[in-house]
């Protein structure tokens, strides 16, 4: 299972003094869900402009594409559309979506209320999360929660691509509904 997704440090370890990415990264995370174990091949591409065309490549076989914006920036809510439409344009149109508003750790700072994301998320079939990657809250449930969608989705065979090797728990009867938050 693939996805292509802005930072986010998914080891649980907050790497601070990282500088931008360059193009793009790749690392795998292996969740468990009802004891079986689901490994994720992640890309994380870069923000900028100037690596766009490399980045583009990666949308069309991502299983899942998790957008992060800054919850104390406003102007990186307001790009969000910008990157609908790059998803729109790159993506298979069966990939599944979900929209973080990152840095919760600083709260006070706050510049996009959760309503609102929340609200823009909604009319965009987005799932929505709000996570710290420095303090690690929510980070695990993220992927946690979208490799149970994923799982899901490659059941009812509507994956991107199919998933053509045997998935976890394949042949047993196991309830997602345990595990998965998505609506
Ligand atoms: N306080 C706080 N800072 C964060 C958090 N996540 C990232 N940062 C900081 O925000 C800055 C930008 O983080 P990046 O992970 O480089 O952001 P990015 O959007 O992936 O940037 P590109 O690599 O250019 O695509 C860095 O200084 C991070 O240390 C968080 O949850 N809380």
């Amino acid at each position: 299972m693939s996805g292509v997704g802005r930072k986010i440090p998914i080891q649980g370890l907050f790497p601070p003094g990282q500088g931008a990415t360059i193009g793009v990264d790749f690392m795998i995370k292996t969740v468990e869900i009802n004891g079986e174990k689901v490994k994720l091949q992640i890309w994380d591409t870069a923000g900028q402009e100037r690596f766009r065309s490399i980045t583009q490549s990666y949308y069309r076989s991502a299983n899942a594409l998790i957008l992060t914006y800054d919850i104390t920036c406003e102007e990186s809510f307001r790009c969000l559309p910008e990157w609908l439409r790059e998803i729109e344009q790159y993506a298979s149109n069966k990939v599944i979506t979900v929209l973080v508003g990152n840095k919760i750790d600083l709260a006070e700072r706050r510049e996009v209320s959760q309503q609102r994301a929340e609200e823009f998320s909604e009319a965009q079939d987005m799932y929505y999360l709000e996570t710290s990657a420095k303090e690690s809250d929510n980070v695990e449930k993220l992927f946690l929660d979208l490799a149970c969608r994923l799982i899901s989705e490659a059941r009812q065979n509507t994956l991107v691509n199919n998933v053509s090797s045997p998935l976890p728990g394949e042949g047993k009867s196991i309830s997602y509904l345990t595990c998965c938050n998505f609506n």
